[in-house]
């Protein structure tokens, strides 16, 4: 991927950062370089995600998926890290399986899926590091079921991707079913690039040779400064805003395949950035179609934005047919894909006019490469921006509260997290 952080400077845009704190933050940036590096090479915890390029084995993902490889549609049943990535690389690919990420517990939804799919046709990857993430296995109950009401043998239709122990792995051992490893010392926010998000590609067919080759070309543009390396230019200059007063980061893709991507980077950013009251709030975004939705805000609003454009250069594209209608004659001379330019580079000059800090992330087009090169800069920008930080960038604390809340409410032990919701203060306003 390319970084243009141009309309970052504080010569265009306030909050901005200029060059010359850039280059002091440059040091920082060395510094925290020389840690990763030692953390890639120690596979500490957390670091060892930004080996996953060289890790990760194709051969062996492919093989375990062999089984259900010619399912028509694949239920992904996982939730946050144990899907986004996944959800992110299919979402973002053509390919005839149709792909369900079923990463909610919400009853209505979850049956018009199993009701509207042939599950003699289907199969079910169920992704989870811990093996005890309620949403994940209660789905997995469910979807289960459903195969089992239709007569269908769940267990030949079903891969697990798992931590060493846990419910899962044991059901995997129990049914013998085929089963991969969430790889050691990566949270899954950062864990697209192994098993945990490449199950799903490999049952649509995807090139998984090429997404790690384009992750490790990434891989390879890390170094000790800012300045050489287009993952660190944006992890530096999105926490120098937030430093700033852009406690916001808008991810806004221009390519409707991209859209899954700024899920994935909302966890990646919030649940790794979000620590002793200190991180970025990352807001899911997508061009053109939000221009005529947030761009108001983005423009006009508070001072407290950063908006991180990402573009393909090249795809498909489709012409616009004449039009008698005189005022959109102009069209006609245009193609889709020139529209889209258009907008999203007037959208771009929009905020840097209003002075409004905005960066710019290239890739080439939407492929298996360009997206491995994606998914590894971000991580690693994220992995730099915690250092600058200084959070704890791979633990993720605060969510246990509500988990033990959600347990004790459904009677699952004794936690006084669940006698607290007992005690909302409640001011209501009814109809
Ligand atoms: O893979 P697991 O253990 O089911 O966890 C799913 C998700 O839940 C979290 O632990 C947060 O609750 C995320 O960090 C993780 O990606």
């Amino acid at each position: 991927m390319n970084v243009d952080i141009g309309n970052a400077l504080a010569s265009v845009a306030s909050p901005g950062v200029s060059r010359e704190s850039l280059e002091r933050l440059d040091n920082h940036v060395a510094a925290a370089h020389e840690r990763i590096e030692r953390g890639m090479e120690n596979q500490a915890h957390g670091y060892e995600a930004l080996n996953l390029p060289q890790r990760t084995d194709p051969d062996e993902i492919r093989a375990a998926v062999e089984p259900i490889a010619d399912a028509e549609t694949l239920f992904t049943v996982g939730i946050g890290g144990s899907s986004l990535g996944a959800a992110t690389i299919t979402n973002a690919l053509e390919s005839d399986t149709e792909t369900i990420f079923l990463d909610n517990v919400d009853p209505e939804w979850i049956t018009s899926h199993l009701e509207r799919v042939s599950l003699e046709n289907a199969a079910i990857n169920v992704v989870s590091r811990s093996g005890t993430t309620a949403e994940t296995l209660a789905n997995f109950l469910v979807v289960r079921e459903a195969f089992e009401s239709a007569g269908v043998d769940w267990t030949e239709r079903t891969i697990v991707t798992t931590g060493e122990s846990g419910p899962l792995r044991e059901l995997a051992d129990r049914h013998d079913l085929p089963a991969l490893k969430v790889p050691d010392g990566v949270p899954g926010r950062f864990s697209a690039l192994s098993a945990v998000g490449m199950v799903a590609a490999a049952v649509c067919g995807h090139d998984l040779e090429a997404l790690l080759e384009g992750a490790a070309a990434e891989a390879e543009t890390l170094s000790g400064s800012l300045f050489e390396c287009p993952a660190y230019a944006y992890g530096a200059t999105a926490y120098a805003l937030d430093e700033r007063g852009a406690g916001v980061n808008a991810m806004m893709p221009y390519a409707e395949s991209l859209e899954t991507s700024a899920e994935w980077f909302a966890q990646l950013w919030a649940e790794s950035l979000g620590k002793d009251d200190l991180g970025q709030t990352p807001v899911r975004a997508l061009g053109v179609t939000d221009q005529h939705s947030q761009l108001q805000l983005y423009r006009a609003g508070p001072r407290d934005k950063l908006v991180t454009f990402v573009t393909a250069q090249e795809g498909t594209d489709r012409q616009i047919p004449d039009t008698d209608v005189a005022e959109l004659s102009y069209l006609g001379d245009a193609t889709l894909g020139e529209l889209l330019e258009a907008e999203f580079e007037a959208t771009e000059a929009s905020l840097a006019a209003a002075g409004r800090p905005n960066v710019r992330i290239e890739i080439e087009r939407v492929d298996e490469y360009e997206l491995g090169g994606l998914l590894y800069g971000l991580e690693a920008a994220c992995v730099l921006a915690g250092e600058l930080y200084g959070v704890n960038t791979f633990e993720q604390p605060a969510v246990e509260w509500a988990k033990n809340a959600t347990r004790g409410l459904l009677g699952g032990g004794e936690f006084e997290e669940a006698e607290a919701v007992a005690d909302k203060t409640e001011l209501r306003v009814e109809r």
